[in-house]
């Protein structure tokens, strides 16, 4: 799901105004994307910073662990951002630009499974190369976990080639040595990196806002290529329109056809393009869970080029809700003896029978926390797991199981 929501101050900071700067914040599950977006919030300056949380899901978890979210709230139809030249996303730009109050930057979070590179051509590519400035693509990295495998996700590889800046978070976690590897693989990877570590996401903002790191010049060729495919879509989806309804898959098996864009993964690319024929009802998040929105999901998404979606690299996301409180003891049973390993990300806000509180429930790799706070709306349990290979019912029935 993609929600924006603006914060309103009085602005102290110098935002020149060519464009409204953008930067888009990105990196695998669970590296501490939420933790630096509240950080900026948190010290923003007075800066009047728009969000746009993209979640991979179908509940808003993140946005609901915001710093502040007081302000008027915009939702995206189609919780995907992750195709090019996607019209979702223009239009949730669209809708900061057009608001009566002056918005002075916007900072996008990515789903930890995204490649950055169909947004970034979506802000180059588009009518909104004009009316907004690319300013950076900040990576966020676990350092703890990170490795030269990349979760054997093409995604988390990519976050990191197109980075302008990658911060190496969660230092707390990581010995000196692994820190030092990393920092050496991800410039064997990326020649002349731009690394910043950081706990908690906490870096001074001037090293990574309003730093005019990102260079359009690199993805010119790019762009132009997703201009010219773009028409043929357009034209190829007019010849289209009189075919029986039938017809729309091939349409977009086309789409998928032209994958190959970067010689570095041109074979990545044919082995995805392969795939999406066979299972793009798959690749996307929501359609893994009860409310099946595809049909309606997939009929506006033919309109949209997909030259470049990942199926998400295998991962999915489940989501479950419930109005009942759940009992402690019976949910820690499940996190100790239940929890699939092949859970890879899990977060939540938890209801249980004996507390005033919600519990924020946070699961990344093998760590997991659960904290208390006041509640900001009324009690009900919501949870989001992410991994591959995940079994949905059995999933859901084990949580059923948690209900007091
Ligand atoms: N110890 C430690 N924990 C951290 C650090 N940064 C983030 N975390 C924790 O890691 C978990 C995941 O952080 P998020 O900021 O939600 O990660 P994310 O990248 O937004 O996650 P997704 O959106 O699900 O991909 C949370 O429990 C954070 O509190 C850090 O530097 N050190």
């Amino acid at each position: 799901m993609t929600q924006t929501i603006t914060h309103p101050t009085t602005a102290t900071l110098e935002i020149p105004k060519r464009g409204m700067p953008v930067t888009i914040i990105t990196g695998f599950l669970g590296s501490g994307k939420t933790t630096l977006l509240n950080h900026i919030l948190s010290d923003r300056k007075g800066l009047k910073i728009a969000v746009l949380v993209n979640e991979f899901g179908d509940i808003n978890i993140d946005s609901q662990l915001l710093v502040s979210m007081e302000d008027g709230m915009l939702e995206l139809s189609n919780g995907c951002i992750c195709c090019t030249i996607n019209e979702d996303l223009v239009e949730a730009v669209y809708r900061v630009l057009e608001r009566e109050e002056k918005v002075d930057y916007m900072v996008i979070e990515t789903t930890g499974v995204a490649d950055p590179l169909p947004i970034i051509l979506t802000f180059l590519g588009t009518e909104l190369r004009d009316m907004t400035r690319l300013d950076s693509i900040v990576t966020m990295v676990d350092s703890e976990t990170f490795t030269p495998e990349h979760f054997d996700s093409e995604a988390a590889f990519k976050q990191i080639t197109y980075a302008d800046i990658t911060i190496l978070n969660k230092t707390d976690l990581a010995r000196k040595e692994q820190i030092l590897d990393l920092e050496s693989y991800i410039k064997s990877v990326k020649e002349g990196a731009r690394i910043l570590h950081s706990e908690h996401g906490q870096v001074p903002l001037d090293l990574i806002l309003d730093v005019e790191y990102n260079n359009p010049n690199n993805y010119a060729g790019l762009v132009e290529e997703e201009i010219e495919q773009t028409e043929q879509d357009i034209h190829s989806h007019k010849h289209h329109a009189h075919e029986p309804h039938g017809s729309h898959d091939a349409h977009q098996h086309e789409h998928h056809a032209h994958e190959s864009h970067e010689s570095h993964d041109a074979h990545q690319h044919e082995h995805h393009a392969h795939e999406s024929h066979e299972s793009h009802q798959h690749e996307h998040p929501h359609e893994h869970d009860e409310h099946h929105h595809n049909h309606e999901h997939h009929a506006h998404e033919h309109h949209h080029h997909h030259s470049s979606h990942l199926d998400n690299d295998g991962f999915v996301s489940i989501s479950f809700e419930g109005d009942r409180p759940f009992d402690v003891k019976k949910f820690e049973t499940f996190l100790q003896l239940h929890l699939p390993s092949e859970v890879f990300r899990a977060k939540g806000i938890l209801w249980f029978t004996n507390s005033e509180d919600r519990h924020i429930f946070q699961l990344s790799g093998a760590r997991f926390n659960l904290n208390g706070e006041p509640w900001q709306s009324s009690p009900k349990n919501q949870l989001v797991f992410i991994g591959r290979n995940l079994d949905a019912d059995n999933l859901r029935q084990q949580l059923t199981d948690c209900f007091a």
